[in-house]
């Protein structure tokens, strides 16, 4: 989350009233990003004036954590009077401004209609260290827990960089890598129904990958979306901070095309649903970072995708389906104006995605 939005600016028209150069973005696409960057400002300043101002333990009693971020804390709390469960994110002030928080809190509640986008409750809470807002609890984790790696690791590593073996708890025996067939397709349509809802609200999530994406229900039929501390408006400007990790799109990791940054567009969101789809397939990320001259494992996709020759297929890419290598194939465009966008996904529901794909309804 939170980045203070200070440092980011907005493609925007030139000085004379003309567009200017806009970074690649066209007129209909600033205004896109301008108008959901007005809506969000009118939300903060209404929300501002309307947050509880309690410490939480006088309106919530605290159940058990929900999970930990970089950012903030995940509680299960229940309702004082009516017992309800409710999940509690705190962000604490030391490392938080308000309006940072404001932010985090407006995008969830604008977004959070959607059936696989965590539902917001519109309750923002100022205490004398945290700000906290309430969800509704997800109660069986992230996608990560139920990714089942390739034993031995792949390419750019395990999903989760964790150690190389099963997971504790999980079946040892079980060849399966990543998710069942279903279950990935149905995460599939669900994430791409989700991204397609916030670009269609002119934004930009930036944050997809397994942590973000809670499970709700034991084998994984029904996925939502959380954590909105990273979602901006399009056509705001922004550099990579830190290194690139295998979900950051090929133009990130490029000089930007104006000095302030590049113009983020939701062909960053297709390109990490690519990745992640790539994952939930095999077990493993099919490279640590999209640069073909510091990772061979990208440099092979690119030499593969220019000559579409089978003998150039690249290792990690031998168990997936025709359908598969299509589907992936336009999610990571290396070209952002080429990408094509999450919806495609929904063309190739119907078809088998690995070869050799075990039953239907097969979950983990
Ligand atoms: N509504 C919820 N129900 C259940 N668990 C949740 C819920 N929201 C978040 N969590 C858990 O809490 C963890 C941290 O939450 P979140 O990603 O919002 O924090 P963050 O500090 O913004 O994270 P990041 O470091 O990714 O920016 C999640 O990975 C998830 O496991």
């Amino acid at each position: 989350m939170p980045g203070e939005r200070a440092a980011e600016g907005q493609a925007g028209p030139a000085e004379d009233g003309t567009c200017g150069d806009l970074g690649g973005l066209t007129p209909e696409e600033l205004r896109q990003g301008q108008e959901a960057a007005l809506a969000l400002e009118d939300m903060m300043a209404l929300s501002s004036q309307t947050l509880v101002r309690a410490e939480v333990d006088e309106l919530y009693q605290q159940v058990r954590p929900l999970g930990q971020g970089r950012y903030g804390r995940v509680l299960l709390v229940t309702h004082r009077q009516k017992g309800t469960p409710l999940a509690l994110k705190q962000l604490p002030k030391a490392s938080t401004s308000r309006r940072a928080f404001l932010y985090e809190f407006c995008v969830g509640l604008s977004l959070g209609t959607h059936a696989a986008i965590v539902g917001a409750y519109g309750v923002g809470i100022e205490s004398a260290a945290c700000y906290s807002f309430l969800t509704e609890p997800v109660l069986h984790g992230d996608l990560i827990a139920f990714i089942q790696p390739k034993v031995g690791g792949g390419p750019g590593g395990r999903v989760g960089g964790e150690p190389a073996g099963p997971r504790p708890g999980r079946c040892p025996a079980r060849p399966q890598v990543g998710l069942a067939p279903a279950a990935a397709r149905r995460c599939a349509a669900q994430l791409a129904s989700a991204l397609e809802h916030i670009h269609a609200r002119g934004l930009v999530y930036r944050d997809l990958k397994p942590e973000n994406v809670l499970v709700c229900d034991p084998r994984c039929r029904r996925v939502k979306l959380t954590d909105f501390g990273h979602t901006r408006p399009r056509g705001t400007l922004l550099r990579l901070a830190g290194p690139p990790i295998p979900y950051t799109a090929p133009e990130l990791c490029q000089p930007p095309p104006l000095p302030e940054g590049l113009p983020i567009q939701p062909a960053l969101d297709a390109w990490a649903l690519g990745v992640l789809l790539f994952c939930l397939l095999t077990g493993y990320f099919p490279w640590d970072q999209p640069l073909a001259e510091a990772d061979p494992f990208y440099e092979d996709f690119l030499v593969w995708r220019a000559s579409g020759q089978p003998s150039d297929r690249p290792q990690p890419w031998a168990g997936l389906a025709p359908a598969a290598d299509t589907l992936l194939g336009q999610l990571l465009d290396p070209e952002p104006r080429k990408r094509s966008a999450v919806s495609c996904v929904q063309a190739y529901l119907g078809q088998p995605w690995r070869q050799q794909e075990g039953p239907e309804g097969a979950g983990p």
